[in-house]
C-alpha cells in the first residue's frame, strides 16, 4: 500500500467515524423533544476555535447561505455577541440543540429554563475541565465540582460581607478620585485622547482588588512622581522591585493576568529549552513566580499576625482581630475560616474540613481573576456608552447630584449615598451595560456525560436534555429576549445598532431609563424620583410576558445545601426603584448555587466609580480625526468661556453644558460616534471576559460645563 492509499484510509476512516458519531448525536437530539440545527463542526473544537475566522468568510464566500446558516453563525467564537439575538428569531426557538460529531451543545435564552438550571446544580454542573487554567495556583471555589466545591464556598464565602463591601466603596473612592486627577491633571488636548480609559479602568480594578482581597494598597504612578507616597498607609510602590524580587506587586498581577493561557499551556522544560528565543514566555513565567511569592509573603505575614493577635485576644479574654486590628479584608476572612490557625479558647471555630495553604492561594489568584476584568471591563464599557450618549450623561449627573447633595466625595456616606446611587441612574447605567456586554457572555453548564437524561420544562412542554450535553446559557441573549425586557420602537433616522437583531425594537440599544420605575417604593434615602427625570417605563412593558416571579430570588430544587452558610445570595438584583426582571432573564452574574460570590463588591465598586468620575467631570469622543484639531481647540476655549459665565456653584452641582457646537462640529462628532457604534458591533471578542480587541476609541474628560459636544447626540 502506498503513502496516498494510507492517507485515502485514514480519511474516509475519519470521515465516517464522524458520520457515525453525528448519527448517534441526531439521535439523542431527537429523542430530546428539544428544537436542533445540525452542524459538521463542534464550536468548541481547538482547531476550529484557530481558524474559523479564516474558514467561515471563506465558506460565506463559496456557498450559498441556505446551505450555512444558521449553524455557521452559530458555531461562530463569540457568536452570541456577533449575531445577537438574531438566530434565536429565525429558529423562533428560545433552546435548541446544535448537534454535532463533537457533541450537542445547548444554546438558552428562556428566562424559566435558566432558572431551572442555575437551581439544580447536580443535574446540571459546571463543566470543569474548561476552568483547567484557573488552577495555576492552585484549587478554588471557581474550578471545582461536587463535594469540593462545597468545601471552597463555605470558607471563601462568608468573606464577602459587610465589612468587606465597605472596604471597597472606600478603596474604590480613593483610587477612583486618584485616576480622575491624573487624567485631568493637564487641560484635555484640542481633539486627541488624553487617556488609555480601558487600560487605566484595569487597573483602577486591581488596585481595589489587592486592598479588598490582601489589604494591598497601591498607587498610580502619578502619585508617587508627586511625592505623596506618604500619604498612603502600606502603600506599594508601583514601580518598585523590593529587595528579593524581579518585578514590582502591580507588575507581576499584570503580567499573570495577561498572559494566564501562557502560563498554563507552556511547560517548564520548554521555557528552560527555548527561553532565551522567546521572551514572552519568559516573563509570563516570571510574573507567575512572582505574584505567587508576593501573595505567600502576605498570606505569611497575616497568618502571623491573626495568631499573634488570637494570643494576646485569649491572654485578656477580648474578641481577637486579626492581622492590622481588623479582619475585613478577603485574605484575613479566608485564612481564619481555613482552620490553619491553631485552636484556642479564643477561637473556638476552627475547621477540621478547611483549606489547605495551596487553596487559599488558589482562591486569592481566584478573587483577583474574577473581581478585576470583568468590573473593569464594566466601567469601561459605561464609560464608553457614556461618552455616545451625552444627554444620558447630563441625566446621570443629575442623579449623582440629587444622591449625593452636590458634596465631594470625601462626604459621602456608605449607607446613604451608596443606596442613592443603587436606586437611580447609576445603577440604571450599570445595569444597562451588563444587559448589553455581560462580561461572560455565556455561562456554562453541562448534563453528566455517564448519568441520566434530566427533564427540562421548555415553552410548557417537559423535554430530555442528553446526557454530555455541554449548556450555555446565553447571557448576552436572554438579556434581549423581548419577552422579558421593557422596550420601545427602535430609533429613526440611523441605521439600526445591529443589522439583522431587534431591528422593530430598542432592545440593542443603550437606554438606561428602561430600568428606572415611577411606580417603584422608594428603598432608601435615594432622592432621584423627585427630580422629575425618570421616563415611564410602564407603557413598555405591556409586550412583555408577564412573571410568575416578582423578584429575581433563587428557589432551589435539588439539593440539601445549607443557604446561610454557602452565601447563596437570595436578594434581588435590583433595588425596588428599578425594574424587577423575571428571575432568569437578567443573569450578568448568573443565579443560583453557583452565582457570583462577588457580585455586591462588583456592583459597589462600578457605581462608586461612576459616580466619582462623572460628579465633576464629563467624558466625550475625540473628534480629531475628523476634524481640524484647531477647530476642536476654538470650541473648548468658548465651552469653557460660556461656562465661566454660569453659575458653578458647588461639587459640580447643576453645572449644565451650555454651549452649542457649530454644524461642522456635530458633524465630526456624528462620524466619531459611528465610528465608535462600529467598532463596539464588530471588534469585540473574548479571552478571559469579552472586550474591545485591536482598535480603540478616543476619549477627553472635561470639567462638567465645559462639555464641547454637549448638545450633540
Ligand atoms: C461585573 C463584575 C462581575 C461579573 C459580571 C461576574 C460574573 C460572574 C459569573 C457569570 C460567575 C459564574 C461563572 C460560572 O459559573 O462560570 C461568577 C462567579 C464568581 N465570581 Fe464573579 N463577577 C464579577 C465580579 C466578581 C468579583 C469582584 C469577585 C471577587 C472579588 C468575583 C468572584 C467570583 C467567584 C469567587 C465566583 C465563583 C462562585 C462559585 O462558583 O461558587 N466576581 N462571576
Amino acid at each position: 500500500m502506498n503513502l496516498l492509499s494510507i492517507f485515502t484510509l485514514l480519511f474516509i476512516s475519519i470521515i465516517s467515524h464522524n458520520f457515525y458519531l453525528l448519527h448517534a448525536n441526531i439521535r439523542k437530539a431527537r429523542k430530546s423533544g428539544l428544537t436542533y440545527i445540525i452542524s459538521p463542526v463542534y464550536p468548541f473544537s481547538r482547531i476550529w476555535l484557530t481558524l474559523s475566522s479564516l474558514v467561515a468568510p471563506l465558506l460565506r464566500k463559496c456557498l450559498p447561505a441556505f446551505v450555512l446558516e444558521p449553524w455557521l453563525s452559530a458555531v461562530e467564537p463569540d457568536s452570541g455577541y456577533v449575531h445577537c439575538y438574531s438566530i434565536y428569531e429565525r429558529l423562533g426557538a428560545d433552546t435548541y440543540l446544535i448537534v454535532t460529531p463533537g457533541g450537542n451543545v445547548l444554546y438558552n435564552v428562556d428566562a424559566d429554563v435558566n432558572a431551572q438550571i442555575t437551581s439544580r446544580r447536580n443535574d446540571f454542573p459546571k463543566p470543569i475541565a474548561m476552568y483547567k487554567s484557573l488552577s495555576i495556583y492552585g484549587r478554588n471555589v471557581v474550578a471545582t465540582e461536587g463535594h469540593e466545591w462545597r468545601r471552597h464556598r463555605k470558607i471563601t464565602a462568608p468573606p464577602f460581607n459587610e465589612k468587606s463591601n465597605k472596604l471597597v466603596w472606600e478603596e474604590t473612592l480613593y483610587q477612583t478620585g486618584e485616576m480622575l486627577k491624573a487624567w485631568t491633571k493637564d487641560a484635555p488636548a484640542a481633539g486627541r485622547s488624553t487617556t488609555n480609559v480601558p487600560h487605566d479602568t484595569m487597573r483602577l480594578s486591581l488596585h481595589v482588588i489587592s486592598r479588598a482581597g490582601f489589604d494591598v494598597q497601591c498607587q498610580w504612578p502619578s502619585e508617587q512622581e508627586d511625592g505623596e507616597k506618604d500619604k498612603v498607609q502600606r502603600g506599594m510602590d508601583t514601580n518598585l522591585v523590593p529587595e528579593g524580587y524581579t518585578m514590582s506587586y502591580v507588575e507581576s498581577m499584570e503580567g499573570v493576568l495577561r498572559d494566564i493561557i501562557l502560563i498554563m499551556l507552556v511547560p517548564d522544560w520548554v521555557v528552560r529549552a527555548f527561553g532565551w528565543r522567546w521572551k514572552s514566555v519568559v516573563r509570563a513565567k516570571e510574573a507567575y513566580v512572582q505574584w505567587g511569592k508576593y501573595t505567600r509573603s502576605i498570606y505569611d505575614s497575616k497568618k502571623t499576625a491573626i495568631i499573634e493577635s488570637l494570643e494576646k485576644a485569649a491572654q485578656i479574654g477580648s474578641r481577637p482581630s486579626s492581622s492590622h486590628g481588623h479582619d475585613d479584608d478577603l485574605m484575613d476572612a479566608m485564612i481564619i475560616g481555613s482552620g490553619l490557625i491553631p485552636k484556642t479558647p479564643s477561637n473556638p471555630s476552627t475547621l477540621g474540613t478547611g483549606l489547605a495553604e495551596s487553596e487559599i492561594m488558589g482562591n486569592s489568584f481566584i478573587f483577583m481573576v474574577a473581581g478585576h476584568e470583568t468590573t473593569a471591563n464594566t466601567i469601561n464599557h459605561a464609560i464608553l456608552y457614556l461618552a455616545l450618549n451625552p444627554s444620558i450623561q447630563r441625566h446621570l449627573q443629575r442623579d449623582i447630584d440629587a444622591a449625593t447633595g452636590g458634596k465631594p466625595p470625601s462626604e459621602w456616606d456608605y449607607d446613604h449615598t451608596l443606596m442613592a446611587f443603587f436606586g437611580s441612574m447609576p445603577a440604571a447605567v450599570m445595569n444597562e451595560v451588563l444587559r448589553l456586554i455581560p462580561p461572560a457572555i455565556n455561562i456554562p453548564k453541562s448534563t453528566d456525560p455517564k448519568g441520566p437524561e434530566q427533564p427540562l420544562k421548555v415553552d410548557g412542554k417537559t423535554c430530555a436534555v442528553p446526557p454530555g450535553t455541554y449548556i450555555n446559557l446565553a447571557a448576552v441573549n436572554v438579556h434581549r429576549n423581548p419577552k422579558y425586557w421593557p422596550h420601545g420602537p427602535p430609533r429613526t433616522g440611523r441605521p439600526p445598532v445591529h443589522p439583522r437583531s431587534n431591528t422593530t425594537n430598542d432592545l440593542e440599544e443603550f437606554k438606561p431609563e428602561r430600568w428606572l420605575r415611577v411606580d417603584a417604593p422608594l428603598s432608601s434615602p435615594a432622592l432621584p424620583h423627585q427630580n422629575g427625570h425618570h421616563t415611564k417605563i410602564d407603557s413598555l412593558t405591556s409586550n412583555m410576558e408577564k412573571s410568575p416571579f416578582l423578584t429575581n430570588t433563587n428557589a432551589n430544587a435539588n439539593s440539601n445545601d445549607d443557604d446561610t452558610s454557602m452565601n447563596i445570595d437570595t436578594a434581588a438584583d435590583t433595588a425596588p426603584s428599578l425594574f424587577q426582571p423575571r428571575r432568569g432573564a437578567f443573569i450578568p452574574f448568573s443565579e443560583g448555587y453557583r452565582a457570583c460570590l462577588g457580585r455586591r463588591f462588583a456592583q459597589i465598586e462600578v457605581l462608586t466609580a461612576i459616580a466619582v468620575l462623572f460628579a465633576t467631570h464629563s467624558v466625550e469622543l475625540c473628534v480629531g480625526e475628523f476634524v481640524d484639531e484647531k477647530e476642536v481647540g476654538v470650541w473648548a476655549a468658548e465651552a469653557k468661556e460660556k461656562a465661566r459665565s454660569g453659575d458653578r456653584d458647588g461639587y459640580g452641582e447643576g453645572t449644565e453644558s451650555v454651549y452649542s457646537v457649530p454644524e461642522e462640529g456635530v458633524k465630526a462628532w456624528e462620524r466619531a460616534r459611528d465610528a465608535a457604534e462600529k467598532k463596539l458591533r464588530e471588534s469585540m471578542r473574548t479571552v478571559i471576559t469579552i472586550q474591545m480587541r485591536g482598535v480603540e476609541v478616543g476619549l477627553v474628560w472635561r470639567k462638567r460645563g465645559e462639555e464641547v459636544f454637549g448638545s450633540c447626540g
